[in-house]
């Protein structure tokens, strides 16, 4: 059982807030001398004193939900709705800390099990109510938003309570998961049984099966275990109008495979309410090591002959000399200085940082495993930090987000955005999108850092994740931030994909087609138009509403 995530206090990551990863003076004053940021505490505000609006669910409707999933189950009170108020993007978080009026559900709905799923589908769609499919609400792209779509309300449908593990069958390495489950949980009960699921992204403490499922979600190591889509066999999805269950085989000629439908569906066309995932048996070993490499564009070839040469590490991640130095600086002044001054010395200029994680099944195959990727290395200089370094990321792997609230605290603009493209134009991205953040995150004549990292790597090309820090505008922080979004967005467009693996949200949808074109927005409103003919589900994300 998962236990309710206290959505209550979402203004940050943990309940503990800034003091769960707070920054050392050092830091501070480095942060301070990079990027101008002023002196200033800018606290997370108490939900308590966030203004909500009466809840417009009609009583009619209220009382129909209580009776099929039960009063216990139907929350109306303004610190539970406020809970499922958007996602955790910069903006959300921002919003909640009093920067503007947050979307604030009218209702969450708590069904525990699949069938209630359909039934509240049912009583939504006759009284016309958008219904916002919730997993951990980690999403950073608006994709949980609540948003209304010209509908009488609009209730968020968090699947928490439906978190138990339906059935393992160790034979075919299935497991079926209900959505609801958030991935720690979920690694915890398979572990029991000698599985891994292998998905391991920054939100894994947070985030569900569902929501993976509904964003195509991509952990840190996808090298290895693949792409959240690799890993589902089938999909049991509850839509307005009747369930459908999709996968009875591991492959299928079948026409289109229409699981991928419901995979990346982001709420739009169904509730995904149970998941059959392809699990693998738990490593018995496991290495992670940090090498440097000098300057991104050896990085970069580096990952490439490792993709290409089918030698790539479970984790293979590669940050720029921006990401790599503010790793070093955040971690101590000593600890900087004197790596710095170790990597002059061999001849190390732009250090960027290569961490390479292995799984295997055994001390054999991970010596096997390893061996094989530092053969591939082999034309590239590199220096070996060994497995101290690599080991320290492994363990500080999930703090991020815990980092980003006492970042938040101290008036910081932290957020990051992502794309993926092929080899050849991966490095000329990378320069338009930093472009386009330097220009447009500036504060008084200084400029933002802005990091980027390689973390998911394919024979063709990779993802680019970047990261920025700046001073925080204090007179327009939302605008700030939506701006410089805007401006990488349009580098981003045509270029490279505008998502790989954030998912469209409603961030992402005015760039959707310039990827998927206008047949494809077409193709994928008549989807819609099936399955959801009155548009209650998740409205104004992924699709557009028709004009
Ligand atoms: C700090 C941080 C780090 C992150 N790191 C990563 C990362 O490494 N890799 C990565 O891929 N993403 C990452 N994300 C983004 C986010 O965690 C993923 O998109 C994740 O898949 C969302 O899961 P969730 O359960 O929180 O879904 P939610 O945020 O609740 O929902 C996301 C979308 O899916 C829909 N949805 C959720 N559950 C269901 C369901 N059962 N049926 C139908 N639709 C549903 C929602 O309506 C919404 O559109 C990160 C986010 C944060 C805040």
């Amino acid at each position: 059982m998962n236990g309710l995530i206290e959505h209550t206090l979402r203004g940050s990551w943990t309940p503990s807030g800034a003091s769960a990863a707070p920054l050392s003076p050092h830091a501070l004053r480095w942060l301070r001398q990079r990027t101008g940021l002023a002196e200033t505490a800018t606290p997370a505000v108490p939900v308590s004193l966030l203004e909500v609006a009466e809840s417009d669910l009609p009583e009619a409707a209220r009382a129909e939900l209580a009776a099929l999933i039960g009063e216990q189950q139907v929350l109306t009170d303004p610190a539970e709705r406020l809970g499922r108020a958007g996602g955790m993007s910069y903006t959300d978080l921002m919003r909640r800390r009093g920067g503007s009026r947050l979307a604030v559900p009218d209702a969450v709905l708590l069904p525990t099990d699949p069938d209630l799923v359909q039934g509240v589908l049912k009583i939504c769609v006759r009284h016309d109510i958008a219904v916002v499919p919730f997993g951990g609400g980690t999403s950073v792209v608006g994709g949980v938003d609540a948003l209304r779509g010209g509908k009488t309300a609009v209730v968020a449908l968090d699947l928490a309570r439906l978190d138990r593990l339906v059935s393992l069958d160790p034979g075919s390495r299935i497991a079926v998961v209900q959505a609801g489950m958030r991935a720690a949980e979920a690694e915890s009960l398979l572990a029991a049984h000698g599985f891994t699921l292998g998905h391991f992204p920054q939100s894994y403490e947070r985030a569900t099966i569902g929501g993976f499922a509904a964003t195509r979600s991509a952990g840190q190591a996808s090298a290895g275990y693949g792409r959240f889509e690799d890993m589902v066999e089938g999909v049991r999805l509850a839509t307005p109008v009747g369930e459908w269950r999709l996968g009875v085989s591991p492959a299928s000629a079948a026409g289109p495979d229409l699981r991928q439908l419901a995979v990346g569906s982001e709420g739009a066309l169904g509730v995904i309410t149970e998941v059959a995932l392809r699990v693998r048996p738990a490593p018995a070993r496991s290495r992670y090591e940090a090498f440097v490499v000098d300057g991104w564009q050896s990085g970069v070839d580096a990952v490439r002959a490792l993709a290409q040469g089918r030698a790539l590490a479970d984790v293979t991640r590669l940050s720029d000399v921006d990401e790599a130095d503010v790793q070093l600086e955040l971690s101590g002044a000593l600890k900087a200085r004197s790596l710095k001054t170790y990597l002059r010395g061999r001849g190390i200029r732009q250090p960027c940082l290569l961490v390479l994680g292995w799984d295997a099944a055994s001390h054999g195959e991970l010596k096997q495993r390893r061996a094989a990727t530092l053969r591939a290395l082999r034309g590239i200089r590199t220096v070996r930090l060994g497995r101290p370094v690599g080991e320290a990321w492994r363990s500080h792997r999930f703090s991020g987000p815990r980092q980003r609230d006492a970042l938040l605290d101290r008036g910081v603009c932290v957020e990051t955005l992502e794309t993926a493209t092929h080899w050849t134009d991966l490095s000329e991205l990378r320069s338009a999108v930093r472009t386009a953040l330097v220009r447009n995150l500036q504060v008084n004549g200084k400029s933002p850092i802005v990091m980027c990292h390689i973390s998911h790597a394919y024979e063709t090309g990779a993802s680019l994740y970047f990261t920025v820090l700046a001073a925080r505008d204090a007179d327009d922080p939302l605008g700030q931030w939506q701006r410089a979004k805007m401006a990488a967005s349009d580098a981003i467009a045509g270029r490279g994909t505008i998502t790989h693996h954030h998912a469209v949200g409603a961030d992402h949808l005015p760039w959707l087609e310039a990827e998927i074109g206008d047949v494809g927005g077409a193709v994928l409103a008549a989807v819609k138009k099936a399955v959801d003919p009155t548009g209650i589900l998740n409205p104004g994300k992924l699709i557009r509403p028709a004009r």
